[in-house]
């Protein structure tokens, strides 16, 4: 039987290359260079499925592929907002991503940002390496405590209920939420959270703020200068969710005039580009997107690629189909 063509359009852990190789007719990035539209134009082309990543801006120029030979884009990945929705629909491309497999390690790196932000990680750490620090004393790089405060969490899904769990459980935090939707009660009182009717109202409560919902046009900028004027001035807010949520201009502002006390980012619009503006502040920890970099997040991403995939060629719905 011929087995069906895939491009991978990254490099992946080895032990999902190898398994990939097993069953498809596989073709690698092997430079690991990121694609622009021309090379994922013609990879849709050339290819049955076409396994992309948040590298891949699959937008109307991408996908401006009229006779396109793919017809699943089985994302690496569980955000899928480099994907345009509407025009992945007109090619009749399945769309599909990798839930769960990486919720607990994104919101460990959540918890690293607002420590580390709290905790004035970043600065000590560049202080020690610059041969700058001069030795203990009572009032040096006094940070915030966080251990029972309030913690805000804008988007109740798989990530941002596991964050629940660590600052409630480990942290003794207050929890409020914002979703879209209404949460069950029963998951709410897992964490004793409250949802509160609208991100306005969560805001003035919060002295953390983490960010946890998708990306997208409609989550453009959810947080933006109005907001963060919202914020207590001690607060700090923790994005792990895409760049695009947070008007990265207005919160340099914030963080430059201290509107909030700082602020900790693992995603950046149009990343890796990182806006100037906010390399500047020394109130902001960066991490350059490390929410799922482990290895056994990343590898279990791949298998669950694999999944859909095996499901997709076998005439099945695939489990995380999305589009
Ligand atoms: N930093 C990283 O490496 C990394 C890793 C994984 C995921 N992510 C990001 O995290 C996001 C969330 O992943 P997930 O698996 O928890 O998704 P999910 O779908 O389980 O949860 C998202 C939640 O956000 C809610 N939501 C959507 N728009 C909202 C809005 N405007 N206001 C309030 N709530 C809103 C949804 O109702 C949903 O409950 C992904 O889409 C991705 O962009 C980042
Ligand atoms: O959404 C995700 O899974 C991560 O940000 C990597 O794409």
């Amino acid at each position: 039987m011929v087995k069906p063509s895939v491009f991978v359009t990254r490099r992946w852990p080895a032990a999902v290359e190898a398994r990939l190789a097993e069953d498809y007719d596989v073709v690698l990035n092997t430079g690991d260079k990121p694609l622009a539209a021309p090379e994922l134009r013609d990879a849709l082309k050339t290819y049955d499925a076409v396994l992309p990543t948040v590298t891949d801006k699959l937008g109307a120029e991408a996908l401006d592929v009229p006779q396109a030979r793919a017809r699943i884009l089985a994302n690496y990945g569980v955000g899928y907002s480099h994907i345009d929705e509407g025009c992945a629909r007109d090619l009749g491309l399945t769309v599909t991503n990798t839930p769960d497999v990486l919720s607990e390690c994104t919101a460990d790196i959540a918890m690293t940002l607002m420590l580390m932000a709290a905790r004035r990680a970043s600065e000590g750490e560049r202080e020690l390496r610059n041969g700058q620090w001069s030795g203990w004393r009572p009032t040096h790089l006094i940070g915030t405590k966080v251990s029972g405060k309030t913690l805000g969490i804008i988007g109740f899904g798989r990530i941002g209920q596991e964050m629940a769990k660590r600052a409630h459980h480990g942290f003794g935090m207050k929890i409020l939420v914002q979703n879209r939707s209404t949460v069950d009660p029963k998951v709410l009182a897992q964490f004793n959270a409250t949802q509160v009717d609208s991100i306005d109202a969560l805001l003035p409560q919060c002295d953390f703020v983490s960010l946890h919902c998708p990306g997208g046009p409609a989550n453009r900028h959810l947080i933006n200068g109005r907001r963060l004027d919202l914020m207590k001035q001690d607060a700090y807010l923790i994005n792990t969710a895409r760049g695009e949520v947070v008007d990265e201009h207005a919160l340099a502002q914030a963080l430059w005039f201290d509107i909030i006390a700082g602020a900790g980012l693992d995603v950046y619009d149009g990343e890796p580009r990182i806006n100037p503006d906010l390399a500047g502040c020394d109130n902001l920890v960066m991490l350059p997107h490390l929410g799922s970099a482990t290895r056994e997040a990343r590898e279990a991403m791949g298998f669950r690629v694999l999944d859909n995939l095996d499901d997709f060629f076998a005439g099945r719905t695939p489990r995380d189909r999305v589009i």
